[in-house]
């Protein structure tokens, strides 16, 4: 593997920020370090990247201890949340930064320069002010400078927190495409789980300093491997089920899984959906969303549980609604004995 990270520790004083945190990178891949706040995401990808020394454990490329590296001899990419860009520098001179480090000539920058707008979307920028950049065109700038040198490896923190809502959406589908055209292994930290999917192969779930799950994103989305992270993963209700032959059997109804025997069933928001038939039910309260209204609804065992319905439904309080399970939302946890 490209990048190993063996049994990492990271202790400041007698708080223990990462416990024994084991990951790998594979070529081209994006890996997500999802978790809380202070769950230790940007510890360990700082740890990684030798910004933060290691209490234990050991971090190589290519089979090659780094230990003792400096950060700049890495060859690794860095973004942070507020891309930190030279404020007296124009566009071209701050994504030509590491280009002029590592004494490339001036056409061949330019070259690249060019090549890198053209990559983020943003060709023809290159005499702008980067005072005068918004925010998702800077942090655009900063991904462009942190890829000029060819890094072998890109680590991104909350590279797109400090943007509102709508831009952190469209952006996250950009730099998503961008770091697969770019092709380069890529470590990101954020705590968006939609940010996540949207951007990686594999999610490692971090809570309380330790890795609790690590696998593809559908995986980790459709099988936490307990409550906790289906929790942390939107999951507001477990029922108990029963799978056979494709079916996944509840006291909430039926849906399609390839499981067998009994589990506990985990269900998002999105995983019961107003419809014409399924378990009957009476609406406690609704909140609007952008694209969809988020119900509470008593069903008929007395318990409350959490639904979706089209904006157009028009539902009231005390209205009757039939619920039907919808794959998507849910996740499907190994019963704990
Ligand atoms: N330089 C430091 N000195 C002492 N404690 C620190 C330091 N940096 C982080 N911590 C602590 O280590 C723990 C993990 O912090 P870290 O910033 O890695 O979490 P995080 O998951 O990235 O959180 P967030 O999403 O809020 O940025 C926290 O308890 C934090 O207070």
């Amino acid at each position: 593997m490209p990048l190993t990270a063996e049994q990492l520790t990271v202790r400041y004083g007698s708080l223990t920020a990462v416990e024994d945190a084991s990951l790998e990178i594979g070529d081209g891949e994006v890996l997500a370090l999802l978790g809380p706040s202070g769950s230790g995401k940007s510890t360990l990808l700082r740890a990684i990247t030798g910004l933060e020394p290691l209490t234990q454990g050991r971090v190589s490329w290519n089979g090659t201890d780094l230990a003792g590296l400096p950060v700049h001899r890495r060859e690794f990419g860095l973004v942070f949340q507020d891309g930190q860009l030279f404020p007296h520098r124009d566009v071209a001179g701050n994504i030509a930064f590491g280009l002029r480090m590592h004494r490339v000539p001036k056409d061949e920058q330019a070259a690249r320069v060019t090549e890198l707008l053209e990559l983020v979307g943003l060709k023809g920028y290159e005499r702008r002010r980067v005072t005068e950049l918004s925010g998702g065109e800077a942090q655009r700038v900063a991904l462009a400078r942190a890829l000029a040198p060819r890094p072998r490896l890109l680590l991104l923190d909350e590279p797109l927190s400090g943007l509102d809502a709508e831009l952190r959406e469209q952006l996250a589908i950009d730099l998503a495409a961008l770091l697969r055209r770019a092709g380069v292994s890529t470590l990101l930290v954020t705590h968006d789980q939609e940010e996540a999917f949207t951007l990686a192969d594999r999610v490692a779930v971090l809570e309380g300093g330790r890795i609790r799950q690590v696998g593809p994103v559908r995986e980790v989305w459709r099988r936490p491997v307990d409550e906790r992270v289906a929790r942390f993963l939107g999951v507001t209700r477990f029922v108990d089920a029963t799978g056979e032959n494709g079916v996944l059997r509840s006291p909430l109804g039926e849906v399609a899984a390839e499981v067998d025997g009994p589990v506990l069933l985990g269900l998002r928001p999105s995983a019961l959906r107003v419809a014409e038939t399924g378990v009957r039910g009476e609406v406690v309260s609704q909140v609007y969303r952008r694209d969809h209204v988020r119900l509470k609804v008593r069903v008929e065992d007395g318990s409350t549980v959490d639904a979706a319905a089209p904006v157009l439904a028009e539902l009231a309080e005390g209205d009757s609604v039939r619920l039907r399970l919808d794959p998507d939302g849910i996740a499907v946890v190994s019963r704990p004995w």
